[in-house]
C-alpha cells in the first residue's frame, strides 16, 4: 500500500467528520437567520418594548451569525489523538452536535490548549497531533506529529513532515494569515497569558511577535467578551502599509471588533502617512516638546487685539495690553483654554464695569450694563478676535511662528530649522499626530454648544469664525477626549514609539491591560532612554509579565545569518532569534558604478520575481525613493501586483518572500538608528535577498 493511499485514506475519514461538523455549522446559521427574521417581525407588535426586544435579539443573531460565516473557511484545521483513546476536533469556533455534544473545540478554549502545548518531550496525554489543510471546507492534507510513539497504536498512521515546516515555505501575499494551526508553545503561553497589566512579548525579527499579539488580542475577546468588546480593543502598528498587511488577520479568526489603527491614525480625524526628516522625527517626539506646546496653547492668537475701548454713557471704558494679560492669566489658571471661553465675556465684563464711575450708568445698575454690552457687536467681534476658540490643528499651524519665542532653550538650531521646514507643509506627519492630540488635551474641548450658556459667545458666531472653522473642519477630531480610552492596548513595533507617541497612547490606555510587542534591536528612535520613561509613565506602574519568542520563522537561515552580523554592530546585545529553515540559498551582493544602480535593481528584482511565487519588495534610502519610482516605473507597473517600492523604515513589520536592498550605505547613513534600519530591512526576505549598492562600506564592517 502506498503512502499516498494512506494519506488519501485518512483524509477522506477526516472529510467525513469535517461534514458532520459543517452540517452543524449551516443548522446553526438557519437557526440564527431565521432569529433575524423573527426578530425584525417583533418591531411590527407596535409597542416599545417590541421594539427594544427586537433590536437585542437582531443584534445578537446578527453578530452569532457573522461569526459562524467568518468561521466558515477552513472551519476545522486540527485534531488530537489522546492516551485514553479520545479524539479531539480543534476549530476556529465552538460546535456542538444536536445533543449538545461537543464536535468541535474553539482554539482559545482551555480544552484546545494542549493542541498548542504539547510537546514530544511532554506529550501531556497526547500521543498524535494533526493539522488538517482545508480549503474552504474541503480537507486536502494532512501533517501529522506523533508526541508519544511509544503509546502509539499499532495502527496509527503518522502522516507528512509537520504542519509548521508546510506553512512556512508557503508563498506570502500582500496580507499576513493566522497561524492558529500551528501556534507553537511558547507563542501558545504569550497568546493566554491573562489580561493583567502590561504583556510584553519580545523577541526577534519573525518570531511571530506580530502573528501571536493578533491572536492575543482574539483569545481576550473570547475570554472575556464584555469587558473587551465594550471597552474596545485598540491595535496600533508603525504604518498603513503595515496595518493593511495585518488587517485580514482578525476578522480571520472571527473578531472583527477591534479597532486597528496606525500611529498616524491614532487621533480621530487625522490620518498622517508621511515621516519627517530624521532631525525633525527626533525632535517631535523628543518630552522636551511638552513644554513648547504647553506654552504654544497657551499663547495668544495671531493678529489678536491688545487694547478694548468702550464708550458708555458718559464713560470711557478702557482695557490695556497689561489688563488684558491680567485677565488672560487668570482665566488660564483656572481651566483649559477652550474651557475657559464660556467665561471670558464675564471676565471682561466685570473688569470693565469696575470702571464705570457715570451717575448715568450707575443708575441705571450693573445689569443693565451687561445687557448692553453683550448685545453689542463691538464688544462680540472683540471677544471672538481676542478669545477665538481654537482647534488643535490651529494652534499646531502656528508652531512655526512660536517656535523662536518660546520653545525657550529647548531645541537646538539645527532642531529648529528641521522643524520649521517640515511644518511648512499644511498636511500633518506622522510625527504630528501626537503633537496635535497633546494639544487637543492642553487646549481642551469647547464647552457643548448644547449648554445653552448665556455668556457662550459661540451663538454669535461672526463671518470670519464660521470661515475659519471651515478650514478647520478636514482635521477636526471626530471623537471627544472622554471617549479616547480603551479596555486593552495592543503596540506592535513598540520599540519606536517616542515619548510623544508613549504619551499618545498612554492617554488611551489609563484604565487599560496592554500588550506591548517589540524588539530593541530594530529599533529606530535614537533616544532609548527618553522613550523608555515615557513608556513607564504611559504604564502607569502597571506589573509588567514578560515573553520572549525564539524562533525565526520568516528568514532562511542564509539570510538571517547575513542579518545578525548587522545586528551586531547595531546594537551592544542584540536579542537574536533561531532560524529554522535552510534553502542553500546566500543572499547576493552587487558593488556598481552609479550609472548602471537602477538598472541592476531592475535585473536583480526581476530576476527574484521569476524564482518565488509571492511578493518581492525594492527598499531604498529614503533620499533614493522618489528618482528611482521613477525610473523603475516599467518594471513597477507590470508586476503591481508583487513589487512593490518602500523605504527602509516602511518596511517595519512586513515580509516578502524576495527583498532587493537598494544602496545598504545609505539606509546605514540615513540616521544614528541607520544600521538597525539596515537590520530591519535585511530580515523582510523569506526566501531570497539581494543587495545593490554604489559603495560597500557596511560589508566590510560586517566582514
Ligand atoms: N506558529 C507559526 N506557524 C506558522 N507561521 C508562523 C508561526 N509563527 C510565526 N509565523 C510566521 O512567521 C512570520 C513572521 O511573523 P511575525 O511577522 O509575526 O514576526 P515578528 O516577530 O513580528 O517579526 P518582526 O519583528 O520582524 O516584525 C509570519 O509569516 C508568520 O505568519
Amino acid at each position: 500500500m502506498s503512502g499516498d493511499n494512506a494519506e488519501q485514506r485518512e483524509i477522506e475519514a477526516e472529510q467525513s467528520y469535517v461534514d458532520t461538523v459543517y452540517e452543524r455549522l449551516d443548522a446553526s446559521a438557519k437557526v440564527a437567520r431565521s432569529l433575524v427574521v423573527e426578530g425584525m417581525a417583533r418591531g411590527h407588535v407596535g409597542n416599545e418594548g417590541g421594539l427594544v426586544e427586537r433590536d437585542a435579539m437582531v443584534y445578537q443573531a446578527s453578530k452569532r451569525l457573522s461569526a459562524l460565516n467568518a468561521a466558515h473557511d477552513g472551519l476545522v484545521f486540527g485534531r488530537l489523538n489522546m492516551l485514553n483513546g479520545e479524539s479531539r476536533y480543534i476549530g476556529r469556533i465552538g460546535v456542538r452536535d444536536a445533543d449538545r455534544e461537543i464536535l468541535l473545540i474553539d482554539w482559545r478554549a482551555p480544552a484546545a490548549a494542549l493542541f498548542y502545548q504539547a510537546t514530544a518531550q511532554e506529550p501531556a496525554g497526547v500521543i498524535r497531533r494533526r493539522v488538517l489543510r482545508c480549503s474552504n471546507d474541503q480537507v486536502i492534507g494532512i501533517e501529522d506529529d506523533l508526541l508519544d510513539g511509544d503509546n502509539a497504536p499499532d495502527d496509527m498512521v503518522v502522516i507528512g513532515e509537520g504542519a509548521l515546516l508546510a506553512s512556512l515555505t508557503r508563498a506570502r501575499d500582500s496580507s499576513m494569515h493566522s497561524v492558529v494551526a500551528t501556534i507553537q508553545k511558547e507563542q501558545d503561553e504569550a497568546i493566554r497569558a491573562p489580561a493583567r497589566g502590561a504583556t510584553t512579548i519580545g523577541g526577534g525579527p519573525g518570531t511571530g511577535k506580530t502573528v501571536v499579539a493578533l491572536h492575543r488580542a482574539a483569545y481576550l475577546l473570547y475570554t472575556d467578551r464584555r469587558r473587551f468588546e465594550s471597552g474596545g480593543v485598540l491595535v496600533v502598528g508603525p504604518s498603513s502599509v503595515f496595518m493593511s498587511y495585518i488587517e485580514r488577520v482578525l476578522p480571520s479568526l472571527g473578531e472583527t471588533s477591534v479597532t486597528l489603527r496606525s500611529l498616524g491614525e491614532v487621533v480621530d480625524g487625522l490620518r498622517a502617512a508621511r515621516h519627517d526628516d530624521p532631525v525633525a522625527a527626533a525632535a517631535k517626539g523628543s518630552s522636551r516638546m511638552v513644554k513648547f506646546l504647553a506654552r504654544a496653547a497657551a499663547a495668544p492668537s495671531p493678529g489678536a487685539p491688545s487694547s478694548f475701548r468702550y464708550f458708555y454713557k458718559d464713560d470711557v471704558l478702557r482695557l490695556d495690553a497689561q489688563q488684558l494679560e491680567r485677565i488672560r492669566r487668570q482665566l488660564l489658571a483656572g481651566s483649559k483654554r477652550n474651557r475657559a471661553y464660556a467665561k471670558v465675556p464675564s471676565a471682561l465684563v466685570d473688569a470693565l464695569w469696575r470702571q464705570v464711575r457715570g451717575e448715568r450708568a450707575l443708575e441705571k445698575g450693573q445689569e443693565g450694563f451687561v445687557e448692553t454690552i453683550t448685545t453689542d457687536d463691538r464688544f462680540v467681534d472683540f471677544v471672538e478676535q481676542w478669545w477665538p476658540p481654537v482647534e488643535p490643528i490651529e494652534v499646531w499651524r502656528m508652531l512655526p511662528d512660536l517656535i523662536d519665542q518660546l520653545a525657550q532653550g529647548a531645541f537646538n538650531a539645527k532642531e529648529i530649522a528641521a522643524l520649521k521646514e517640515s511644518w511648512a507643509s499644511e498636511e500633518p506627519s506622522i510625527q504630528d499626530v501626537p503633537l496635535i492630540d497633546e494639544l487637543r488635551y492642553v487646549i481642551g474641548e469647547l464647552p457643548d454648544s448644547g449648554d445653552d450658556d448665556d455668556d457662550n459667545p459661540k451663538q454669535l458666531m461672526s463671518f470670519e469664525r464660521r470661515e475659519r472653522e471651515e478650514r478647520v473642519d478636514r482635521f477636526r477630531s471626530t471623537q471627544s477626549i472622554e471617549d479616547d480610552s480603551f479596555a486593552h492596548v495592543l503596540v506592535d513595533e513598540a520599540q519606536d514609539l517616542s515619548p510623544m507617541q508613549w504619551r499618545m497612547l498612554g492617554r488611551r490606555g489609563r484604565h487599560a491591560s496592554w500588550t506591548i510587542v517589540g524588539d530593541q534591536a530594530q529599533s529606530s528612535w535614537p533616544y532609548p532612554q527618553e522613550a523608555a520613561a515615557a513608556r513607564r509613565s504611559a504604564l502607569e506602574g502597571k506589573p509588567e509579565h514578560a515573553f520572549r519568542l525564539s524562533t525565526n520563522y520568516r528568514n532562511s537561515a542564509e539570510i538571517y545569518d547575513l542579518a545578525a552580523k548587522v545586528a551586531a554592530v547595531a546594537v551592544p546585545d542584540p536579542d537574536l532569534a533561531e532560524a529554522v529553515r535552510r534553502t542553500g540559498e546566500s543572499p547576493q551582493h552587487h558593488t556598481v558604478a552609479e550609472s548602471e544602480l537602477a538598472d541592476t535593481v531592475r535585473r536583480s528584482a526581476e530576476e527574484i520575481l521569476g524564482r518565488v511565487e509571492g511578493t518581492v519588495a525594492i527598499v531604498t534610502p529614503r533620499a533614493r525613493l522618489e528618482p528611482l519610482r521613477a525610473e523603475l516605473a516599467d518594471v513597477l507597473s507590470r508586476h503591481a501586483d508583487r513589487l512593490r517600492l518602500l523605504d527602509g523604515l516602511d518596511t517595519k513589520g512586513l515580509e516578502f518572500d524576495g527583498v532587493v536592498v537598494v544602496e545598504p550605505d545609505g539606509i546605514t547613513d540615513e540616521s544614528s538608528a541607520g544600521w538597525r534600519t539596515l537590520y530591519v530591512v535585511l530580515t523582510r526576505a523569506t526566501q531570497l535577498l539581494t543587495t545593490v549598492g554604489t559603495t560597500d562600506r557596511w560589508s566590510s564592517r560586517i566582514a
